[in-house]
């Protein structure tokens, strides 16, 4: 079972999450007063991506609208995968794109688990796709993620049963529950933000590192037995 942990805002933190059991590592690079909780600039993103070397999979998301920036962004922070999940969907042209400019690098589609809809928006991006994450849709977070919240699982099993790629599932996991999302949905993995993070006045600050430990130790348990 493969753990993601986002948003990681410092080289530090990286490394903290990947001692306490994270695979992956998510990070958001943003404009930093914008609607995204835990945006840093590229040069941290840089510094973090270092960091990390080949310790774990380095995923970027990246807020910007069009496929120029995406792609020279891209190209500049080197990740191991680009998450599709806010200001611009991906499409078969653009894969085929980003595959040519940059061959190592996956493609992972977000799809907003909204209801049965998403069961044909996931088989969708899945012809073109690497990956998918399946996620909750926030009210006050532009794109799909950072919700904080779950939503219908069995709709998650039926994309896992029925598209032809890894799935990792997202929104509103933590220790408390990831065991029990793990039995409902089978997915390759699972991740995390909100619940692993600490929060003061609404304000997501900086990951709760016992936490983090707690997510992958459970995750991990659980999918062996
Ligand atoms: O990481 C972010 O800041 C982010 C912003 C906008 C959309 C998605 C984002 N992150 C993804 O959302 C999941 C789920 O978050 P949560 O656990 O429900 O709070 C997060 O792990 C990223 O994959």
């Amino acid at each position: 079972m493969i753990t993601q942990i986002y948003s990681i805002q410092t080289a530090k933190e990286a490394i903290d999450c990947i001692h306490a059991g994270a695979d992956r590592i998510g990070l958001l690079v943003g404009p930093k007063d914008g609607p995204f909780p835990c945006a840093i600039s590229e040069e941290t993103a840089l510094e973090i991506f270092y960091a990390i070397g080949d310790k774990a999979v380095k995923v970027l998301i990246s807020v910007q609208d069009n496929e120029e920036d995406i792609i020279a962004q891209t190209k500049k922070l080197q990740p191991d995968v680009l998450h599709l999940c806010a200001n611009f969907e991906g499409n078969p042209e653009f894969r085929k794109r980003l595959y040519e400019c940059l061959p190592q690098v996956k493609l992972m589609e977000a799809v907003g688990v909204t209801g049965e809809e998403s069961i044909n928006d996931a088989i969708k991006k899945s012809e073109y796709a690497d990956l998918l994450i399946l996620d909750s849709v926030s009210t006050t977070v532009p794109g799909v993620g950072a919700a904080g919240v779950t939503h219908d699982w069995s709709i998650d099993r039926e994309i896992v049963n029925r598209v032809p790629i890894p799935v990792i599932l997202a929104g509103g996991l933590g220790p408390d529950n990831v065991e029990e999302a793990i039995r409902a949905v089978n997915p390759f993995g699972v991740d995390s933000l909100t619940k692993t993070s600490v929060k003061e006045n609404g304000k997501l600050l900086h990951k709760d590192i016992e936490l983090v430990r707690q997510f992958c130790e459970r995750a991990k348990h659980v999918a062996q037995n």
